[in-house]
C-alpha cells in the first residue's frame, strides 16, 4: 500500500498541494483526473523524484519516509512521460539501458538481459535496433513503458498516456494497463479524459478543482 500524508508543495507563493493525502492499494489502478494546472503532473514528478517536495510523509508497505524540502529518492515510481520522450538518436534497446547503466551503475550485460526480458513481456521482440521515428504511436508507448519498468518500480506512473493517440490506440493503452496488473504493479494514471479513467481505474481521484 502507498500512503501519502500531509503533502505540501508550493511553486513560489502558489500553493499546489496543501496537506494532501492519498492512499492506494497494491496492484490497483488509480486515475488522477483534474483541471489543467491542478497539479497532476507535479504529483507524479514528485513521486518519481524529479520534483522537490516541501513536506510529506510517504509510506510504502512497511517503510515510511519523512521528506522535508527534498527529493523523494526511492525509485518507487517508474515514469512514462507524456509524448514518451524517447531519445531519438538511440535505438529501442539503447533507450532502455542508458539510464540504468549511467544513473544506477548497472552492468551493461545485466541491463541488456533485463531489457530483453521486458521487451518480450511487452511484445516488442525484433524492435531492439529500431529507432523511435520508425515506431508506431502504440509501439512508442510500449517502449516508454518498457523503459519505466527497467528500474523494477513498485509503481508505474503515466502522464497523460492517451493524449498523443487516436481512439484505437487509446484502447490499446487501456489494454496494456489492464495487462500490467498481471505483473502485480500498482499504476497511477494522470489523465484529463474521464471516459478513459472510468475504463481503467479501480479508484479515481480528482485533484484540486479549487485551484481553477
Ligand atoms: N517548475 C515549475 N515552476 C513554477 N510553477 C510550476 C512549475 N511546474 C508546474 N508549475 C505550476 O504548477 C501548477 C500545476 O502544474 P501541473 O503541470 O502539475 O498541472 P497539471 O494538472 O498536470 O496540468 P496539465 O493537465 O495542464 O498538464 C501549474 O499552475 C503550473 O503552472
Amino acid at each position: 500500500m502507498l500512503e501519502i500524508k500531509n503533502l505540501t508543495k508550493k511553486f513560489g507563493e502558489k500553493v499546489i498541494f496543501d496537506q494532501f493525502n492519498l492512499t492506494i492499494e497494491n496492484n490497483q489502478v488509480l486515475a488522477i483526473l483534474g483541471p489543467s494546472g491542478g497539479g497532476k503532473t507535479t504529483l507524479l514528478r514528485m513521486l518519481a523524484g524529479l520534483e522537490k517536495i516541501d513536506h510529506a510523509s510517504i509510506s510504502f508497505n512497511d517503510q515510511t519516509f519523512e521528506i522535508e524540502n527534498d527529493f523523494f529518492k526511492e525509485d518507487l515510481l517508474g515514469f512514462v512521460f507524456q509524448d514518451f520522450q524517447l531519445f531519438p538518436h538511440k535505438t529501442v534497446l539503447e533507450n532502455l539501458i542508458l539510464s540504468p547503466i549511467y544513473s544506477q551503475n548497472i552492468a551493461k550485460e545485466k541491463a541488456i538481459q533485463k531489457a530483453t526480458k521486458i521487451l518480450q513481456q511487452l511484445d516488442l521482440v525484433g524492435f531492439e535496433k529500431t529507432y523511435p521515428y520508425a515506431l508506431s504511436g502504440g509501439q512508442k508507448q510500449r517502449v516508454a513503458l518498457a523503459r519505466a519498468m527497467m528500474i523494477d518500480p513498485e509503481i508505474i506512473g503515466y502522464d497523460e498516456p492517451t493524449s498523443a493517440l487516436d481512439s484505437e490506440l487509446r484502447d490499446q493503452v487501456a489494454a496494456l494497463i489492464m495487462e500490467n496488473k498481471k505483473f502485480g504493479t500498482t499504476q497511477i494514471v494522470v489523465t484529463h479524459d474521464p471516459v478513459f479513467a472510468e475504463k481503467i481505474a479501480d479508484q479515481i481521484l480528482k485533484v484540486n478543482p479549487k485551484t481553477l
